[in-house]
């Protein structure tokens, strides 16, 4: 299988805490691949630098055949690495749809997206419903993101980088703070996305991590410390040791 990124011994540092430390990780195109691992392990800190949102102390970064290690993250989300964080990023004074239309407007070249011209509106309006739709948030399409529940933002979060038409996805503990509705629709979004899009997921909660990942990383004191299916890893005394460690 073809890779469509590749972290090759990636490394970050903050002062003498190293969070990242030679970490090496491919996602191939299509998988679905799960970043696990007890609290500071470096899961965050290995997104951002894969986002680039923090950039590498060492190591390099290849996105679809090309280097992107010195590009920002505006760079890298045009070229098609789309994201959704912890807190959910929106823009609180515009509506729900506006948000996915500003999201889809940059993505066809609209430059820092808040202005949208009339003339493209039209077009960006259909594609941003069915997104919506996809979601669950047809009935909030009018209200401002800002007045959305925490689980609602975190959806819309999602239907914007899906507008941003991404080739990898890297999501942050998508279902922090949902609620088990909002979980069921997210495993469903999620088990539904096309093979077109990758995903790389960050994830507490196992249970949403083994039944959607083919592929699962452990990470332990920014230590890369296991590759393997979820099977393997599940069953892995290394994997159990690093867990054990971390709540002693
Ligand atoms: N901006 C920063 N400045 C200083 N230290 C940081 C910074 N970002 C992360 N760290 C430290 O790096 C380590 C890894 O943090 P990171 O958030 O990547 O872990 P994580 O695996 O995502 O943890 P969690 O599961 O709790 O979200 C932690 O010790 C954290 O305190």
């Amino acid at each position: 299988m073809t890779a469509l990124l590749t972290a090759e011994a990636v490394t970050r540092r903050y002062g003498s805490l190293t969070a990242v430390d030679r970490v090496t990780l491919r996602i191939t195109e299509g998988e679905r691949h799960a970043l696990i691992g007890p609290n500071g392990a470096g899961k965050t800190t290995l997104l951002d630098l894969i986002g680039g949102a923090t950039r590498v102390d060492a190591g390099r970064i290849g996105f679809a055949g090309r280097d992107v290690t010195r590009l920002g993250p505006a760079r890298r989300a045009r070229i098609g690495i789309g994201r959704i964080h912890q807190r959910p990023a929106v823009w609180p004074s515009l509506t729900a749809l506006e948000n996915v239309e500003v999201a889809a407007w940059r993505r066809v070249g609209g430059l820092r997206g808040v202005a949208t011209p009339g003339r493209f509106r039209g077009r960006l309006r259909e594609p941003a419903l069915a997104l919506l739709d996809r979601v669950g948030l047809t009935e909030v399409a009018t209200s401002a993101a800002g007045h959305l529940s925490h689980g609602q933002r975190r959806q819309l979060e999602i239907a914007m980088a899906l507008a941003g038409e991404p080739r990898l996805l890297l999501l942050d503990e998508p279902a922090a703070g949902l609620s088990s509705v909002e979980v069921q629709r997210l495993v469903t979004l999620l088990s539904n996305l096309s093979r077109e899009v990758s995903v790389l997921l960050v994830e507490h909660r196992l249970d949403l991590v083994y039944t959607l990942a083919d592929t699962v990383t452990v990470l332990h004191d920014g230590r890369h410390v296991a590759t393997g299916g979820p099977a393997e890893i599940r069953d892995s005394p290394e994997v159990r040791r690093a867990y054990a460690e971390a709540v002693r």
